[in-house]
């Protein structure tokens, strides 16, 4: 990967894409950002707007809004295409809608003579990434969707605030879809090097959490996106955020820990279906996929939830 121009394209100049497109200017992770949507009216308007910030940003991005073609030397398309859900809806329930939106995007792209990385946001996450992979061909270390990195980020914030500990100092993962079947293998929770169950005890009052408070808290991570869609319509700057953050991993050939969606090839015990699972991030995409040592009832979650995505997938393309 070049360093001398680090180039995102970003499809879908939505809630997300601009929440996204708002942070990296913030914190100058790019030097060329370009920005597609159907509606090129508003892309235009968006760049426009990001533009008339770079003076306060202390960078010195290129942003306009393109067309498929300006891909071709772009090092990572970001897509945040497609439609987000309503009160009500679940994440799987936007899945025909944007398979059909997806099939109008990632060609075009991949006909640009683009060859960098793929990074998809748009929901059900776990399938478009598949759905992306499908259609372009690529190495699936190259696409790679946003799987649990939001939910990981919502638990290691709910610990932190919970056990009073900086959340940096966390190491606890959602797992599986980025959906309604996602869990926490709670066996592998740590507290620093400390595993978080250690710290239940048996119940009396000198513990430091109970299991009920985990309970809570897993439940909370899981309904988190149906909670502000109810509030405010849309959830988008914790994934903007989580999206610049694997951004800046990929631009600094961090080989830093994702529970980013990945295709498992044998990994848990699955193959073919991308879900969400730590992996090392690097410049050439997913370095490795990070196996943890589930217990029994931890696996049979995960291979439940990896039972609902393949099942979703069937058919769609
Ligand atoms: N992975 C995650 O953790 C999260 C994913 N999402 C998902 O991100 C997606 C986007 O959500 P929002 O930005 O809130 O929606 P939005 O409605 O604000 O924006 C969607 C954008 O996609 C564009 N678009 C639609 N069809 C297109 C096409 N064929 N080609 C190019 N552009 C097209 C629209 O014009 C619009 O600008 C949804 O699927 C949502 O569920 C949202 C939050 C978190
Ligand atoms: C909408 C969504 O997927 C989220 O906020 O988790």
């Amino acid at each position: 990967m070049r360093t001398d121009k680090r180039k995102v394209a970003l499809v879908g100049t939505g809630m997300v894409g601009m929440s996204y497109a708002y942070s990296m200017l913030n914190q100058g992770v790019c030097d060329e950002l370009v920005l597609i949507d159907i509606n090129r009216k508003r892309a235009e308007g968006e760049a426009m707007d990001l533009n008339h910030g770079l003076a306060f940003s202390g960078s010195h991005m290129k942003i306009y809004a393109g067309e498929y073609k300006d891909c071709t030397d772009a090092d990572i398309v970001v897509i945040c295409a497609g439609v987000a859900q309503k009160p009500g809806e679940t994440r799987l329930d936007l899945l025909k809608r944007n398979a059909s939106v997806f099939r109008s995007i990632v060609q075009p792209i991949t006909e640009s003579g683009f060859n960098g990385l793929f990074l998809v946001a748009t929901n059900p996450v776990d399938i478009m990434t598949r759905i992306t992979y499908e259609i372009s061909g690529f190495n699936p270390k190259r696409v790679i969707g946003s799987g649990t990195t939001l939910d990981t980020a919502r638990l290691r914030y709910l610990l932190g605030e919970s056990l009073r500990v900086d959340p940096r100092n966390v190491h606890a993962y959602v797992i599986g879809e980025h959906g309604d079947s996602e869990f926490v293998p709670w066996s592998q929770a740590m507290i620093a090097t400390k595993p978080i169950l250690s710290l239940c005890g048996t119940g009396g009052e000198e513990d430091m959490v109970s299991r009920q408070e985990l309970k809570r808290i897993e439940e909370e991570v899981r309904t988190a996106a149906y909670k502000i869609i109810e509030a405010k319509q849309a959830t988008y700057y914790g994934i903007g955020m989580s999206l610049t953050r694997i951004t800046r991993a990929i631009f600094g050939d961090e080989n830093s820990v994702f529970t980013v969606s990945a295709m498992l090839k044998g990994e848990y015990g699955q193959t073919d279906v991308y879900a969400g699972v730590p992996c090392i991030v690097n410049q050439n995409g997913i370095q490795r996929v990070l196996p943890l040592t589930l217990t029994e009832e931890e696996a049979n979650r995960f291979n439940s939830s990896c039972q609902t995505l393949k099942e979703s997938f069937e058919g769609i393309l």
